[in-house]
């Protein structure tokens, strides 16, 4: 890696509740959540180079499909850059996880990119550009907790409690597309307001519309939301799915107690854990590299 590398993390986000309020015309789901970052995730690192090229600790990443080499193309086409990139990708986040790992990877991307290439594009226009590529992008892009409406992409700044989080990672990849087009899933459940949105969180009334689906077809869900509920944890809410799975995840005042009940129940199911943040670690890195330029 060269001294002129640019690298910038890729956290994971938790989806405090998830209610599905409805369906537009053309499918996709309106949906109301809250959306808070976790200060662990992926690793991007990019450096000059003539062409675009990914590399990555899973190999079968690398491919066209990625949504890193879709952001880079898309910015590409938007502003005529010809330039190239050689970006290279720690995975650390589950994929199919719910915690958001795909689209933070994205959204770095953009970042990132939009940075090395000296494009100067502005938060708005990245965030309509990642709208593009998934309706959890923008949040990234913007970095900033929220109550998201829409398809996710209607976004009011919030600052939950940023807890410690004791996450698990049920041994199964749930298909968020399989999810939101199966028949059993409700998508009629009352609006809310924001500041509702706020005083629900961590207590019985604010759920994940995808949770009653996802952990009857996936018994390891089941399993790992179980575990919790019966682990005689101290911890400061319920467990809950995260997306549309299969992270689920729990909150806690200290790093300690949520270690302490993953050290209980760490031979039956892998987990993390990791702080609850209302800034995205993204922002931070960028806000970091621009006061030392200035
Ligand atoms: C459910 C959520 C909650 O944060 O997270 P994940 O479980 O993926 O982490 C998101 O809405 C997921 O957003 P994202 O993963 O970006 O989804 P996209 O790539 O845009 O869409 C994948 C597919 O899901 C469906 N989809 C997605 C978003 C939405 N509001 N309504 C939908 O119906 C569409 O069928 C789409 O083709
Ligand atoms: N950079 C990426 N990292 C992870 N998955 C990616 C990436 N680009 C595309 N994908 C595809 O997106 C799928 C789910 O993405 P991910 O964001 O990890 O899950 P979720 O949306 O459930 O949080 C993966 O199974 C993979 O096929």
């Amino acid at each position: 890696m060269s001294s002129s590398a640019l690298v910038l993390p890729a956290p994971a986000k938790l989806n405090l509740f998830l209610h599905i309020v409805g369906r537009r015309e053309d499918g996709y789901h309106q949906l109301q959540t809250v959306f808070q970052f976790l200060d662990f995730g992926d690793e991007l690192t990019f450096e000059a180079h003539d062409e675009l090229q990914l590399m990555c600790d899973v190999p079968e990443l690398v491919n066209n499909d990625n949504l890193i080499l879709k952001a880079a193309r898309l910015l590409q086409a938007h502003t005529g850059c010809v330039k190239g990139a050689r970006i290279n990708l720690v995975k650390r986040l589950p994929m199919g996880g719910g915690v958001g790992g795909g689209s933070s990877d994205a959204a770095t991307a953009l970042r990132g990119l939009n940075i090395l290439w000296g494009l100067q594009l502005d938060e708005d226009t990245l965030a309509e550009l990642g709208l593009q590529l998934g309706a959890d992008v923008p949040v990234f892009v913007r970095g900033y907790a929220a109550f998201a409406e829409g398809v996710g992409e209607r976004l009011t700044p919030v600052t939950p409690e940023e807890y410690w989080y004791l996450v698990l990672k049920p041994d199964c990849h749930v298909n968020t597309t399989e999810m939101f087009r199966h028949q059993e899933l409700t998508r009629d459940t009352r609006p809310i307001k924001v500041c509702a949105a706020l005083n629900g969180l961590h207590g019985n009334e604010l759920t994940n519309d995808f949770q009653p689906l996802v952990r009857r077809l996936y018994p390891e869900v089941d399993k790992c939301l179980m575990l919790l509920d019966n682990s005689g944890n101290s911890s400061m809410g319920q467990a809950m799915m995260s997306g549309s799975g299969a992270c689920v995840f729990v909150p806690f005042a200290s790093r300690e107690q949520a270690e302490a009940t993953l050290a209980g129940i760490y031979s039956e199911v892998n987990g993390f854990v990791a702080r609850g943040v209302n800034t995205s670690p993204l922002h931070n890195s960028i806000s970091q590299l621009q006061s030392c330029v200035n």
